[in-house]
């Protein structure tokens, strides 16, 4: 038996979405939490429980035979990229097979795989860059970058990252040389004590135009409007349209704001897609691969397909992109999002589009949909990622709208949502994935739902106390199914549960014996993460 702290070396077999790489060590799964299969990698144990364990890699004894050298300078160093060292087109192969595996242990069946589209450029793609000021090791020179692989405090200055483009490139090293000369402290996360804490940098891809952010406390006071003008005088291949400083004293490390200035220009970028063009604030979410996102948002706008005369919902809309490239096929077009800057720019957005058939209302999905009177035809959804909340979800389904597109960032939580929304009345006809995130584990998914016929539904409402789950089928399985799922995950699952999920792997065919004897009672269905537990105990007995 495996022990906490001990040293193993392994295989990495296979890996899961997020990156996480698995292997064996006699019967025990385990996991590390970045690893590309093929590779021999020697690890220390730090959680284990029965055949499962957690570790982490010392050492990569053996490459994978699917890498190569990176081309990145800081690879291995800097924490942003993870799997750069294999090629683009295998990177793509290993995702949609991560997404597809789970597809699968979810049961959703019966619906056309697209597969997955890579990005237009596997380097120089991103629009938007968050670094920190900080040192890589402790009293060293400062430092302005990622945070570096493993280790939260070390930043590791990224003047030669390959997946943004050069611009970024100079920028950074303009204001690291800056602030290293002026001899200006970083904001040390543990003492809460310093003034750097960020450089956020957005670039428009199509437009060129460049937005720089720059973060500090309010623990210095000094003048950088030369450090504005050092900027403005550089070559660059794109077009400075605004400086912006923002001070934020909280102690969270993220970028937030408690005043921002102005000190140059204006406070947004303007990028165009799809011949449309959008206003991006410094806060606002907009996508970060713009030549990706073209890509993406056709493929929603595919899934929506023809929607003259209709109404259509943009839930988690941002600044309201997704909604605006379907409009001008659409009668109307609703969004719903959380950040009121987003919300405006929306608008703004929608404006200088010339499309006077959307409105967007700033707000939680959650408190939103259910005040909403008109009935939508089609609902495209696209979460952060934590997916779509349970009681917005119930409300969504509640609309009973025709389509349903499901954008998502986190297949985790996609097909969580999915078994929700196929268990009520909706069928999933196709999905495709769609790579936005070179060199990293992420991925996006578009899913097209369709409501089921209603001959195709079965509607019974059932009591509890009516279940006869006395069923013909095998009970010393039930009970073991029951038992696995109670020792592994201390959670205990019902007999219809077990049956609802057999039946959905196409494991129970027959009769079933575990409908209630009354025909009007509605039957509850097995929630996501019980299916799960139980969808792992079959395949830990062998019976999918
Ligand atoms: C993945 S982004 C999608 C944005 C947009 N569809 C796009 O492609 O640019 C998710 C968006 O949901 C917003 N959001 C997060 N939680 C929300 C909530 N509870 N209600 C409404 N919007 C929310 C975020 O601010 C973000 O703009």
């Amino acid at each position: 038996m495996l022990k906490r702290k001990e040293i193993v070396e392994f295989k990495i077999e296979d890996s899961e979405f997020g990156g996480k790489g698995y292997g064996y060590v006699g019967d025990v799964k385990v996991t590390v939490k970045h690893g590309i299969p093929g590779q021999l990698v020697r690890a220390a144990i730090k959680k284990i429980k029965k055949k499962q364990a957690e570790a982490q890699v010392l050492e990569i004894l053996e490459n994978s035979p699917l890498e190569d050298q990176s081309p990145c300078q800081h690879f291995g160093n800097c924490g942003g990229c993870f799997q750069q060292t294999v090629a683009y087109e295998e990177q793509l192969l290993l995702k949609e097979k991560q997404v597809k595996r789970l597809f699968e242990e979810f049961a959703i069946k019966n619906y056309t795989w697209l597969g997955i589209e890579g990005s237009p450029t596997a380097f120089d793609y991103r629009n938007k860059m968050e670094f920190s000021f900080g040192d890589e090791e402790k009293g060293g020179p400062l430092t302005l970058g990622m945070h570096k692989r493993g280790r939260h405090y070390d930043i590791v200055t990224v003047d030669a990252c390959l997946i943004m483009d050069e611009d970024f490139r100079k920028l950074l090293t303009t204001i690291l040389d800056y602030f290293k000369e002026k001899g200006l402290s970083y904001y040390n996360t543990r003492r809460h004590e310093g003034y750097l804490r960020h450089l956020v940098i957005r670039k428009a891809h199509f437009t060129g135009e460049i937005l720089i952010n720059l973060v500090t406390t309010t623990q210095s006071q000094i003048n950088i409007q030369d450090l504005v003008e050092k900027l403005l005088a550089l070559e660059l291949r794109g077009g400075i349209v605004g400086f912006l400083h923002t001070f934020n004293d909280n102690l969270a490390d993220i970028v937030q704001s408690d005043k921002t200035d102005i000190l140059y220009g204006r406070d947004y970028v303007v990028e165009e897609l799809l011949g449309l063009k959008f206003k991006i604030s410094a806060f606002s979410f907009f996508q970060t691969n713009s030549q990706g996102a073209e890509k993406l948002y056709s493929i929603v706008r595919d899934f929506v397909g023809e929607a003259k005369g209709q109404v259509v919902f943009d839930l988690y809309c941002g600044t309201g992109t997704i909604g605006q490239i379907v409009a001008p096929n659409a009668e109307k077009v609703v969004g719903i999002e959380i950040i009121e800057e987003a919300v405006e720019a929306a608008r703004e957005n929608a404006n200088s589009n010339n499309l006077n058939n959307c409105s967007f209302i700033a707000g939680d999905v959650k408190e939103e949909v259910k005040k909403l009177k008109e009935k939508p035809d089609i609902i495209i959804i696209d979460p952060p990622r934590a997916g779509i909340h349970p009681q917005a979800l119930k409300d969504i389904i509640s609309f009973d709208a025709e389509k349903i597109v499901y954008v998502s960032c986190n297949p985790k939580t996609l097909v969580r949502d999915l078994v929700e929304l196929e268990a009520s009345g909706y069928q999933v006809d196709k999905a495709q994935l769609m790579d936005m995130f070179p060199h990293t584990p992420h991925v996006e998914t578009v899913v097209l739902l369709s409501r089921k016929n209603p001959d195709d539904r079965i509607e019974i409402d059932i009591d509890l106390d009516e279940l006869d789950i006395t069923s013909a089928e095998s009970k010393a399985t039930y009970e073991e199914i029951k038992d696995y799922v109670l020792k592994n995950h201390s959670m205990k699952v019902s007999s219809l549960y077990i049956s609802q999920v057999k039946r959905k792997l196409g494991i129970e065919m027959g009769i079933n014996y575990n409908l209630p004897k009354s025909k009007d009672v509605r039957v509850p269905q097995c929630p996501p993460e019980k299916g799960r537990f139980i969808t792992e105990a079959l395949n830990h007995f062998r019976m999918v």
